[in-house]
């Protein structure tokens, strides 16, 4: 659906963008995040042929940016990180206005903007002037205003940020649906753990260059190579022993404490860790708590965009 190679835009000896290689298929929901100025945007206005690269190729469904730019601009809606609403014009009119750029045409269009309001859930606000929408109301019109032309591929530029919770989960709530109907989506955002439960694949792009691009579970394992479990031995008076115990067990590699509790790295490799948990028992140590601790996906983040301070 989405391929792009090599691709590199420069502003004189400034890297923008460096060898950036993507490739997204149909129903892909694509966390793009990086902190400001990372190349996202210029990413994705590559990809929907209103930038041209230095060098490098994208595709969108096989077409390429060079020779097919029109065939992917039917293909693709791209909602940018701010756009304007016209202050003369109610939400209804400002879809009809923008419907019939993409020649909708008689009563079809009245109707496929209904639709999208209501895909939107902005019914509500049909009749207001665009203009007095929230934040989150306007980032859901310039969604409405996007999917007008059933485009099979969406790039939003930062669609959650400026929203107040409600107004990020109801956002986040609606990427999710839209991504269950086929299209592919890149969503990009400075955040990583607002995306990361809702995307099958993240990308992290850091000073132009892809530092990481892969699924969730990829990613963890990167930053994470080893297991962590959390352990909390019971009765308290037997941890001492059960310190030794773990320390000299064939899959352990640390042990260390926290808040309570053991935290205990795995030797790397090691995926299995039920053999553990049967040793503990058959050694007669009862625990509270056993499990893998969960990987901070803040600072996967950090790890993975060491050094951009000062681009922040
Ligand atoms: N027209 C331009 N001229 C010169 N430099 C530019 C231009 N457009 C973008 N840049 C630079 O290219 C880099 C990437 O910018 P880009 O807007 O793609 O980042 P971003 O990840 O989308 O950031 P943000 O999250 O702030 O929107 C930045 O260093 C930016 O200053």
């Amino acid at each position: 659906m989405i391929k792009t190679s090599n691709l590199t835009k420069k502003y004189g000896d400034m890297y923008a963008i460096r060898g950036i290689n993507l490739e997204l298929e149909e129903g892909d929901l694509f966390g793009f995040i990086g902190p400001n100025g990372a190349g996202k945007t210029t990413t994705m206005r590559i990809v929907a042929t209103l930038l041209t690269p230095t060098y490098g190729e994208a595709y969108v469904c096989g077409n390429s940016i060079y020779t097919d730019p029109k065939e992917i601009r039917r293909l693709v809606g791209y909602m940018p990180d701010f756009f304007g609403v016209y202050d003369d014009m109610t939400v209804i009119e400002y879809l009809e206005f923008f419907a019939a750029a993409y020649r909708i045409q008689g009563a079809a269009r009245r109707q496929r903007c209904d639709e999208m309001l209501d895909v939107v859930d902005l019914d509500f606000k049909r009749d207001a002037y665009a203009n007095t929408l929230s934040r989150g109301q306007t980032q859901r019109l310039g969604l409405a205003r996007v999917l007008l032309h059933d485009p099979q591929v969406l790039l939003l530029d930062e669609p959650l940020s400026g929203l107040d919770p409600r107004a990020r989960i109801e956002m986040r709530n609606l990427l999710r649906r839209l991504g269950q109907t086929g299209k592919t989506i890149i969503v990009s955002s400075h955040i990583l753990p607002e995306l990361a439960d809702i995307c099958n694949k993240v990308g992290i792009i850091n000073r132009g260059e892809m530092g990481f691009n892969g699924t969730i579970e990829e990613l963890i394992k990167t930053v994470r190579p080893q297991t962590v479990l959390e352990i909390e031995i019971a009765p308290v008076e037997r941890q001492a022993e059960a310190a030794k115990f773990l320390e000299s067990h064939a899959l352990v590699d640390k042990l260390d404490k926290a808040r309570g509790m053991f935290e205990v790295t795995l030797k790397e490799g090691v995926l299995d860790y039920s053999p553990l948990s049967l040793d503990l028992v058959n050694g007669g140590f009862g625990f509270k708590h056993f499990g893998a601790k969960a990987t901070n996906l803040e600072s996967a983040f950090m790890a993975l965009t060491k050094g951009s301070g000062k681009n922040i």
